[in-house]
């Protein structure tokens, strides 16, 4: 008789979980459970379990919504810009971790505005327990994975990093995080200020401005939407502790999509023609989306492939210069799925879906074809 490939059923899994789980039960209470009461224990302990681990992975309010700490160092740049010349910029060294998209922010302004010389940087890899730690790793593209020392201080870990600062400290060491090298002290860790700055900076190989004062109304009403609702939102999905917090936090951010949608399907970017800090702040988001936020987040309603005109524009913001040089889909998949161990115990990463890699990415958009259609329109308007 040819083999037949028959999934096993739950009545021949579940007597063979059971044994396991009595053999464990006698060797802990001394005495057999009845099954259900046993399979109810386990359930019960697990759950337990998961909550605890979660909300040392993501505090969250009473009602089980994630809320997102604040970040310690605000900006405070004025000593560090002379007429916002690159005078004193050699004091500064940017420490940025490749899966997180908050650095990743960080990462693409430093590049558009051709800061790459005067603002080094050190590449920190997610460790087993979530902290960030330093590998042999000097260009964004490496997939070295051998210990390594950091490039300013020559710390193992950004633990050691902080805790270099006057004063020490002893709170949550997030990327990215901007250090002043003379003060040994830190400079920043919120990423908008540090892409506020490192845009306010007079470069002589680019002048692209990506928040003039023009468009300033605009790029805060999207920051504003943005923010809570993608950039935050997919992690208030993905962190959500109660089903309540989820739903809230699954619709927030596929409305906030669709809108993103049909704006994008008569505007190249988001504020118009030009691109600014409001679509970079989008873009670290939608990079990682059908990689990561899409299955490990349960950010399910739809992938973004299935948004036509937000693909478009991923693939048009990916394919300006010096972009696609900062993502690095390998260390981004890692870092999440790897790490988060309550959100995937086995640490299996999932196949890579079509339309995430960089071939794909390159492809033509065509929005080129939009900013003139809007010239065209702005010429007979006027
Ligand atoms: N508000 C911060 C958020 C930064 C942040 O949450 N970074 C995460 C990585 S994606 C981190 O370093 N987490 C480490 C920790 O919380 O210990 C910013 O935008 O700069």
């Amino acid at each position: 008789m040819p083999h037949q490939n028959v999934p096993p059923t739950a009545a021949a899994t579940t007597p063979k979980n059971t044994d396991i789980l009595t053999t464990i039960t006698k060797l802990l209470w001394g005495k057999s459970l009845p099954p259900q009461l046993l399979i109810t224990t386990v359930r019960t302990t697990w759950n337990a379990t998961w909550h605890l681990m979660m909300k040392q992975l993501a505090p969250t309010d009473p009602t089980g919504s994630y809320t997102r700490p604040v970040s310690k160092f605000r900006a405070n740049f004025k000593s560090y810009t002379n007429n916002n010349s690159r005078q004193n910029l050699g004091k500064l060294h940017l420490y940025v971790g490749l899966p997180c998209p908050w650095a990743h922010r960080t990462l693409i302004v430093r590049a558009l505005k051709g800061l790459e010389e005067s603002i080094p940087v050190s590449i920190a890899s997610p460790s087993l327990d979530g902290s960030w730690e330093f590998r042999q790793m000097n260009n964004v593209q490496d997939t070295v994975y051998l210990p390594g020392l950091d490039n300013a201080n020559g710390c193992k870990n950004l633990k050691q990093v902080y805790r270099l600062r006057r004063g020490g400290y002893d709170g949550r060491s997030t990327v990215p995080l901007l250090w002043d090298v003379e003060k040994t002290d830190v400079a920043c860790n919120e990423s908008y200020d540090i892409i506020e700055f490192f845009n306010s900076l007079a470069s002589n190989e680019s002048d692209i401005d990506l928040s003039p004062t023009s468009l300033k109304a605009q790029i805060d009403k999207w920051n504003q939407i943005i923010y809570p609702n993608v950039n935050n939102g997919v992690y208030r999905c993905g962190f959500a502790q109660s089903q309540e917090a989820y739903d809230t936090a699954v619709n927030g951010l596929f409305s906030t999509l669709d809108m993103i949608d049909d704006h994008l399907a008569s505007s190249r970017y988001l504020c118009g023609d030009v691109l600014t800090l409001a679509d970079v702040c989008l873009f670290t988001t939608l990079i990682r989306f059908d990689l990561v936020y899409n299955v490990l987040f349960k950010c399910t309603k739809k992938k973004l492939l299935e948004y036509p005109n937000i693909h478009g524009y991923l693939r048009d913001v990916y394919q300006i210069p010096k972009v696609a040089e900062t993502c690095n889909f390998e260390a981004i998949m890692d870092g999440y799925y790897k790490i988060l161990f309550p959100l995937n115990p086995g640490s299996i990463q999932p196949a890579m879906p079509s339309g995430c890699d960089h071939k794909f990415l390159s492809e033509p958009h065509n929005r080129e074809l939009l900013s003139s259609v809007d010239k065209h329109v702005e010429a007979h308007v006027s």
